[in-house]
């Protein structure tokens, strides 16, 4: 993997790829090295993966990894209010793309159990049951918005300020008005701190919504993705 540059007046490691293949294998080799280690040191991994559409090359790449799957965890940053086969499901998604091949034996952690009556009581549910999991995370692959959302933390959500408080539970109800479904996500506290923090990126959409959150690091709450320049922040991105 080609050395990443540092984003000139920030802390920001940023590795471009081609495109999204040779960008896939570049953060699969990223994140297949932190998990050996958590694995090697801790017997257990926990890996946090962002949802939408950007990971897929990803995910399918980090399928075939030779890594002794059964001791790592897996949770989506977020999820939507929806069915679990719905296709808009992050979680589908993660089984459809990642728990295959010799990663089927991964331990995916929903952060929408069966019969929640609503997202509230899901919150409330999921910090309590994934609190057992192994944080901080191994590894944290964060995606985001051109509106600088991260998981599920949008600017202008009437709960984000309870999202990026340090004392926030794990799971967060949240309804982003931009958004056509109520969602639940990982609050900042909990996505900090990981091993590793990496951003996922495609497109020039994403690399200016980028500069544009790093020239005002300060204003968490315009662009949730600030909060993660506090703290080392690898970014992937490719055209
Ligand atoms: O459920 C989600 O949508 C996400 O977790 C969200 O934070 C996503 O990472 C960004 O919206 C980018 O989504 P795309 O990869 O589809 O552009």
């Amino acid at each position: 993997m080609k050395t990443p540059e540092v984003i000139p007046g920030t802390g920001v490691a940023l590795y471009r790829g081609e495109d999204s293949r040779t960008l896939a294998e570049a953060l699969t080799v990223r994140v297949v090295d932190q998990l050996r280690q958590a694995l090697t040191q801790h017997g257990e991994a926990l890996l946090v993966v962002s949802g939408g559409r950007t990971p897929e090359a990803f995910l399918r790449r980090l399928s075939a990894a030779d890594l002794d799957w059964a001791r790592v965890h897996v949770v989506p940053t977020d999820e939507r209010w929806v069915a679990k086969d719905d296709p808009a499901r992050n979680s589908r998604m993660i089984r459809q793309f990642l728990l295959q091949h010799r990663a089927a034996e991964a331990q995916l952690h929903e952060l929408v159990s069966d019969g929640q009556a609503d997202p509230v009581a899901a919150a409330t549910e999921a910090s309590t049951r994934l609190r057992e999991l192994p944080w901080p995370a191994a590894v944290v692959v964060l995606g985001m918005g051109e509106d600088g959302h991260t998981a599920s933390l949008f600017p202008g959500a009437p709960e984000l300020q309870q999202g990026l408080a340090k004392d926030a539970p794990l799971v967060i109800a949240m309804t982003p008005s931009s958004q056509d479904t109520r969602r639940l996500s990982l609050s900042a506290s909990a996505l900090s701190g990981a091993n590793a923090t990496l951003l996922l990126l495609q497109g020039e959409g994403k690399r200016k919504a980028l500069e544009l959150a790093l020239a005002q690091p300060q204003a968490l709450s315009e662009r949730p993705i600030r909060v993660f320049f506090q703290q080392p922040l690898e970014v992937f991105w490719c055209p």
